[in-house]
């Protein structure tokens, strides 16, 4: 027996998808826009560097103008990031989940301090030699397809690539990410890549949940829809529910792991009073632990351990940084960068032995772990808070880079002069290096590490990176919320109310003829001395990391990741092209991504790869 409100849902589920399918089939299906990101590009054209969307029944106002779109990222620092909808009747699953992304006021500024040591340079280096692993074992990977003539959607493998890098990075172990995925142990690190691809996925509004556009129409009624869609819960949103927590428990996990080992460290106040959403995270633990008992508690060994012992003073001095910047004098975000390069110079930590299930010491999240009050000394972050960090370096540590890199192999993949001139910078680098230790080591069969200090060789390789970043910026949008009570001026006559939502528009910009010379072509050099004809005429032309107080934190940790795979990757491979992929067919979800995948045709390279023939002066 159907009771009312079981009616009520129903007619109302029927009435919405009947909306969405018209809203989205007739806006931009039929009139052939392939995406929303090419959506925001025709409304550029046509209206203008500054315009107003709807999404649903919200106005956002899109600033396409790369002038207009600093002020407001240099004088906005709140986003407003819209409710999220759970399949669970208590939404535990969605709290926290954008940790400093989606703080606001004194929580982000305390947040975005805490995550500053992890970014400094000391620890970049570090990163840097756990990166260079990581590239390798994706190289290792790619090396049967090579052999067989096989296809593979680099996309995907680039994702097991970034996941590697942040399980080593941010936490201190092996996600399992890059191991045989025919081996037990990639089981479990596949999941949690296969989580972060839902999360990133589900959220189109597309592609995802039709209760997301259902919020976006409704605004006012979010109870109602939420209960909607806990009572009846399509499968992308059981999927993305499922997903959340899969990521979550990762980082409560480790978190619970390391307050057993150390139960001298209390956690604060609030976690005594643990709240329902982490009482539930931790029955959802155990249930997944049952499954996957292997990725959650294994320490990492890291591969190259020697480069490791040798960048460690850089990575202990951000041990230091967290209790530097975590001090309540420290008073401004904009303090950041120079708060860590200071920082950076603190007297180091011991090292300390760690157990089996223990965080890396230095890790991200060992020194959120260990952050303390500077009055109180007590722990300053909460467990969900730590937790809700933890996710989102998972988050956005995998997806944006990915698609970053995957853009750049498909356009080098395209463009021979690009290749060509690549496959010379790397080369050379090779040659160099291999010839300086070949006198110690004897000839090399492999190719030359790439270590940090190393990373300022390959400028051509960064110039890749960033053309890709420009014509296919993984964050199309960025977005900002006004704030204060007098609203903000944002052209001469125009004041936006306090609460109105913004966008600014990189995509836009940066593929706009009106900065950039010839905006379509796939140019690199546009980025070096040498390409002043292409390059923009302003520099707030290329944002792909958004700018201002709340411009991306991971930037630097992006670039130096992007720069060490594409050099590894096309030191032993270039890359064909599977037929038919051009254009690429690109999806908008939290990111844009490749519709498809990326698929090509790993080449072994001989150049490179092969002993090379030490010159007799060197050999002496
Ligand atoms: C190519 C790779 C990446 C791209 C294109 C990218 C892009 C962005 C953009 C556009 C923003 C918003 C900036 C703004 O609103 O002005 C952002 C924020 C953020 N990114 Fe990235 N990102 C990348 C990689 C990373 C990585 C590797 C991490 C972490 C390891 C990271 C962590 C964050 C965080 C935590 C925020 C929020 C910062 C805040 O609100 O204070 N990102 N990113």
């Amino acid at each position: 027996m159907i009771d009312l409100h079981e009616a009520a849902a129903v007619g109302l589920a029927v009435f919405s998808l009947a909306t969405i399918l018209l809203w989205t089939t007739n806006r931009w299906k039929l009139r052939r826009i392939p995406g929303f990101h090419e959506y925001l590009d025709m409304c550029r054209r046509q209206y203008g560097r500054v315009f107003k969307i709807y999404l649903g029944s919200g106005a956002f106002i899109v600033v396409a103008d790369p002038h207009l779109a600093r002020k407001v990222n240099y004088r906005l620092i709140d986003r407003s990031i819209g409710s999220q909808l759970s399949a669970d009747k208590k939404g535990s699953d969605n709290d926290g989940l954008l940790g400093l992304a989606a703080a606001k006021g004194e929580e982000w500024r305390q947040l975005r301090m805490a995550w500053q040591p992890a970014f400094a340079s000391g620890s970049l280096a570090h990163y840097s030699s756990l990166m260079d692993s990581c590239a390798v074992r994706l190289c290792d990977t790619l090396e049967g397809a090579a052999k067989e003539g096989r296809e593979v959607d680099i996309f995907r493998a680039l994702g097991t690539m970034t996941m590697g890098v942040v399980g080593t990075t941010a936490f201190g172990i092996d996600f399992h990410t890059l191991d045989d995925p025919d081996s037990p142990s990639a089981e479990e690190g596949l999941r949690l890549v296969k989580a972060s691809q839902t999360v990133f996925s589900s959220s189109s509004l597309v592609a995802g949940t039709f209760y997301q556009p259902l919020l976006l129409m409704f605004p006012k009624a979010v109870p109602f829809v939420q209960w909607l869609a806990s009572t009846l819960p399509d499968r992308k949103l059981v999927q993305l529910s499922e997903a959340r927590k899969i990521i979550r428990n990762v980082g409560y996990s480790l978190i619970q792991n390391w307050r057993s080992a150390h139960p001298d460290q209390a956690a604060t106040g609030a976690d005594k009073a643990a709240p329902p959403a982490v009482a539930k995270v931790e029955a959802t633990l155990e249930e997944l632990q049952g499954e996957a008992p292997g990725l959650l508690v294994q320490a990492a060994t890291h591969a190259g351990a020697p480069e490791a012992a040798a960048d460690a003073n850089g990575f202990v001095n951000g041990v230091g940084a967290v209790e530097a910047a975590n001090g309540d004098d420290a008073t401004s975000a904009a303090r950041d960068q120079d708060g860590a390069a200071a920082a950076a110079a603190q007297p180091q930590d011991k090292p300390r032995p760690r157990g089996a299930t223990d965080v890396e010491p230095g890790s991200f999240l060992g020194l959120l772990l260990r952050a303390r009050d500077r009055a109180s000394g007590a722990a300053k972050f909460s467990d969900a808070s730590i937790t809700a960090q933890a996710s989102t370096f998972i988050l956005a540590g995998y997806e944006t880079t990915a698609n970053a890199l995957s853009y750049a192999v498909y356009n080098i993949a395209l463009s021979p002069r690009v290749q060509e001139r690549l496959h010379a910078e790397i080369d050379a680098f090779g040659r160099t290096r291999q010839a300086s230790t070949c006198a110690a080591e004897g000839p090399r069969t492999h190719p030359a590490p790439v270590t940090h200090a190393d990373l300022g060789e390959f400028p051509y390789a960064e110039a890749v990176v960033k053309e890709a970043l420009r014509l296919y910026p993984p964050a199309t949008l960025t977005s900002r919320v006004v704030t204060k009570q007098e609203g903000m001026t944002l052209i001469p006559g125009v004041t936006l109310k306090k609460g109105a939502n913004l966008f600014t528009a990189p995509y836009c910009y940066q593929r706009d003829e009106a900065y950039w010379p010839r905006p379509l072509e796939f140019a690199p050099e546009r980025f070096l001395p040498e390409g002043s004809a292409l390059a923009p005429s302003t520099d707030d032309a290329w944002t792909p990391f958004g700018a201002g107080p709340r411009m991306c934190i991971g930037w630097r940790f992006a670039l130096n990741e992007a720069k060490i795979a594409l050099v590894r990757l096309h030191q032993r491979f270039s890359f064909e092209l599977r037929p038919g992929q051009v254009p690429l067919k690109l999806r908008q979800g939290i990111t844009l991504s490749p519709a498809d995948g990326v698929w090509v045709r790993p080449i072994a390279r001989g150049r490179g790869v092969e002993p090379v023939s030490v010159p007799p002066a060197a050999a002496a």
